[in-house]
């Protein structure tokens, strides 16, 4: 268990980060999210003790240091290889890094290349590799010695999707061995897929924390999404809350399955007439949108809650 308790950390004078507190269980793959510059790479430096000038106690398994090197991998936002030699010897140099050596140290690096995807291009030099091989390799020199807690901070910023798979497929098996893994990144959906927890972080603060379901059930309604041939917001207001959105309209109601229902009865003579009847699942970017009443895209906040609704429905 990694316990962050009353985190408080300023840049000169500049306050970065709020008495954060977070407890993230073990083998729990939890997401950080917030927009850009709101402290995820600070407190993750924190947690990887990169930065030790900070307010406040991170514990990790009870001891008193956080800094166990043998059970933690930071994965850095910014690619940390060295270009001229190949990503075989990029591995070796950080397992020695970490006390691995002799045929420990080959028999990981070839394991790795394995896991990464990049055995066939082991020889060959950083230099010449595509963003998403950097990027797999970046992950896999933090993983050469088999950390129980991995610090990603954004790992798929700028890849192909090929490597973001990649990528995706090496932490459900990081998952799945049992390891603890913090995942920071712009990515909404990246969260929902990946973590089963999720803490927002917005302007230095914790807005939310917890399992990804419950906050979504508290803080979301699930919406119908109609569209048909002159269909008029009369017919549908006393359905629930009723907002136009792509030539058609959203209703906002606790029974959506019911409201459905209701809709086909009314076009049950004339089923041409209806276009599109769906249900609106609420999503994680929706629960971040009722929380700070921005919303998330790319990392930059924006005020448009039409745009918000319009990322429910796609
Ligand atoms: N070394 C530093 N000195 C001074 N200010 C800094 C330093 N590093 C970061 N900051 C500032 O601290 C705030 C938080 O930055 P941080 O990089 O932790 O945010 P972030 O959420 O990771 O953002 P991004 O998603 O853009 O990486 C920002 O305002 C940033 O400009």
């Amino acid at each position: 268990m990694l316990v962050i308790h009353d985190v408080t950390k300023y840049y000169r004078n500049k306050l970065v980060l709020e008495h954060i507190s977070l407890d993230i269980p073990s083998g729990s793959c939890i997401g950080l999210v917030g927009p850009n510059g709101a402290g995820k790479s600070t407190l993750l430096k924190i947690l990887a003790s990169i930065i030790q000038d900070y307010q406040g106690k991170v514990q990790l398994n009870n001891t008193k240091s956080t800094f166990q090197k043998k059970v933690l991998g930071y994965v850095p936002q910014e690619i940390c290889l060295e270009q001229s030699i190949s990503a075989y010897s990029n591995l070796c140099f950080f397992g020695k890094l970490y006390g691995l050596s002799g045929r420990q140290l080959k028999k990981r690096a070839t394991e790795v290349l394995e896991e990464i995807g990049l055995s066939s291009h082991a020889k060959n030099k950083v230099l010449h590799f595509s963003g998403g091989m950097k990027r797999r390799l970046n992950i896999g020199c933090a993983l050469m010695h088999q950390p129980k807690l991995i610090i990603m901070d954004e790992p798929t910023v700028g890849i192909d999707p090929q490597s973001r798979r990649h990528i995706f497929e090496m932490i459900r098996h990081l998952q799945e061995t049992g390891c603890t893994i913090i995942y920071a990144t712009h990515y909404m959906e990246e969260v929902e897929q990946l973590c089963n927890k999720v803490a927002f972080l917005d302007c230095g603060k914790i807005v939310e924390q917890g399992d990804i379901s419950t906050l979504i059930q508290k803080y979301t309604t699930p919406s119908v999404f109609v569209k048909a041939k002159n269909l008029q917001v009369t017919a549908l207001d006393k359905l629930g809350q009723i907002s136009a959105y792509r030539q058609g309209f959203l209703i906002k109601t606790e029974m959506p399955i019911a409201v459905m229902k209701q809709i086909l009865l009314m076009y049950q003579a004339n089923t041409s007439e209806l276009e599109r009847l769906e249900l609106v699942k609420p999503r994680l970017e929706d629960v971040f949108f009722t929380l700070t009443g921005s919303e998330l895209r790319e990392g930059v906040h924006s005020s448009s809650k039409e745009s918000s609704k319009i990322g429910g429905v796609s």
